[in-house]
């Protein structure tokens, strides 16, 4: 994930002006004054894929499942890491996700297993991550009300204790995605950009102050 030269907010409120000037360039960087790896991780079938393509083309992938293979990748303003959820291709993805600057963990709300396995990922994540990676846990699929297994508030609580920003997304309507990776995009940058004296961002703060411009509740968490 990049900021434009141009500045986050003209990217906000102004897409088709990035694509355009990424089209003109020869690489990411002669175009972005600065550029993290941000990386998609949880159990098979989370909605990895769907989430980055939901945020990259503003659709949903409905249909068919079919499982990514090792890691796939993606550009919006620059290239995202989606990775295989599945067990076999766990060592592909630990190779890739030691030098991502920031992780969106995923599971879905209608499955118990993708939830538990969390707490898993989590340990893994502190075992092969960089130190000072920014992580978000999204509970996905919200969408699903009539099958859903696991409260948001047993995802709060869970996102709590690790102390990491949590909100419940859905790839099929767009809710939350856009704000999830702009939140992340967000405090990337602050890190990237801050003074020695400056506070440091707040991602939860800069959550609730965007739900408050949707008009509470108005599709964020
Ligand atoms: N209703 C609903 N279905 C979703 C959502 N996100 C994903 N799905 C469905 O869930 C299935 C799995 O989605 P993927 O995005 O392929 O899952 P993944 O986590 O990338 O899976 P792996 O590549 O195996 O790691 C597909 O059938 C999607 O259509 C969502 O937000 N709502």
């Amino acid at each position: 994930m990049s900021t434009r030269k141009a500045s986050l907010k003209d990217k906000e409120t102004n897409n088709g002006t990035s694509r355009y000037v990424l089209e003109r360039c020869a690489s990411v960087n002669e175009c972005f004054d600065i550029s993290f790896k941000v990386m998609l991780l949880g159990d098979s079938a989370v909605g990895k894929t769907c989430v980055l393509v939901r945020f990259k083309d503003g659709a949903f992938l409905g249909g068919n499942f079919i499982a990514t293979v090792g890691i796939d990748f993606r550009v919006r303003e620059t290239p995202i890491w989606d990775t295989a959820g599945q067990e076999r291709f766990r060592s592909v993805t630990h190779a890739y996700y030691r030098d991502a600057q920031a992780l969106l963990l995923l599971y879905d709300i209608t499955s118990k297993s993708s939830f538990d396995n969390i707490r898993a990922w989590l340990t893994e994540i502190h075992e092969y991550a960089q130190k000072d990676v920014v992580i978000m846990l999204l509970g996905n699929k919200s969408d699903m009300v009539a099958e859903r297994v696991i409260k948001r508030e047993e995802g709060e609580k869970l996102a709590k204790e690790y102390g990491v920003p949590f909100m419940e997304t859905s790839a099929k309507t767009g809710v939350n995605v856009e704000l999830a990776f702009l939140a992340v995009a967000k405090d990337l940058k602050h890190r990237a950009a801050k003074q020695p004296n400056e506070p440091k961002f707040q991602i939860h703060d800069y959550i609730e102050s965007q739900k408050q411009k949707s008009g509470c509740c108005g599709g964020y968490m």
